[in-house]
């Protein structure tokens, strides 16, 4: 009797954070009274379906240590690497000694602190007797333009079936390892987990999920990220007194 598939979380958290121009690497910024890291790592480590979690920081990070999240769940912390890739990588490494190569492990940036439980959930459900798996992700809404390489607009985009593509992206262990190592042999150097798995010729689902679901990139995306997590802590208390 083949045992169920587990579910794993790897949170890739090993970068600068330049485009965010502040102090300390954006992951560890103050958001809704704990850091970013901090609200995206408990949205794994309290969700019953997430058997652990591996992190990949900076070798010389110097803020996750005093951080200490509080869980009985396995949290493995690995080094992270020279690009978002090899950080994932690594943790997938990791994650081997912890998992079965045919557990699902869902990759989701530490700069994305306004997942829902609610897109955590539909993802795992609607993937999980998937044979590829796939991402959460949202239909383009704005109009796309190519620009030229001096600022002006080349050519408009169809947007038709075009997406953004979000975190948790979930595949299974052994499928993402080597899909992930077969293009960075091959010289691409993926921003996602689901174009390895589309360079090995693959066709991961689409899951719609929330816009809500930002990625901290820029100082005005924390400020939204701020109104979005305090509007649904006001939402829960209001829920909690009726
Ligand atoms: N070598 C890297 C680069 C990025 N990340 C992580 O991947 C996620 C998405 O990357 P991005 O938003 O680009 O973060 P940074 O690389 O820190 O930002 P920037 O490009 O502005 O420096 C973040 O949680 C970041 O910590 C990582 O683990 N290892
Ligand atoms: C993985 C990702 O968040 C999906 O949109 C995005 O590709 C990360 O890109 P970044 O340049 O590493 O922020």
């Amino acid at each position: 009797m083949k045992p169920e598939p587990k579910f794993w979380a790897v949170i890739p958290a090993a970068g600068v954070g330049s485009r965010m121009q502040a102090d300390r690497p954006k992951q560890y910024l103050p958001l809704d009274g704990r850091t970013v890291i901090e609200q995206t790592l408990d949205i794994f480590l309290r969700h019953p379906r997430i058997a652990g979690v591996v992190v990949a920081v900076s070798h010389d990070d110097a803020y996750f240590p005093s951080l200490c999240p509080v869980t009985d769940k396995p949290l493995q912390v690995v080094d992270g690497g020279a690009e978002r890739c090899h950080s994932v990588l690594n943790a997938l490494r990791g994650l081997e000694a912890l998992a079965h190569p045919e557990d699902w492990v869902l990759v989701h940036d530490a700069a994305r602190p306004c997942l829902s439980d609610d897109d955590l959930e539909r993802l795992i459900e609607t993937l999980r007797d998937d044979p590829v798996g796939g991402i959460l992700a949202t239909p383009v809404r704005d109009t796309k333009k190519r620009a030229t390489p001096d600022g002006y607009i080349a050519a408009t985009v169809d947007r038709a079936d075009l997406w953004r593509a979000f975190t948790p992206q979930m595949f299974r262990l052994a499928t993402l390892a080597s899909a992930l190592e077969k293009a960075l042999e091959d010289g691409f150097m993926v921003t996602d987990e689901a174009s390895a798995l589309e360079h090995a010729g693959h066709a991961p689902r689409l899951v719609e999920g929330s816009a809500e679901n930002i990625k901290i990139t820029r100082p005005e995306d924390l400020r939204l990220a701020e109104f979005y997590l305090a509007e649904r802590r006001r939402a829960s208390t209001i829920r909690e007194e009726t």
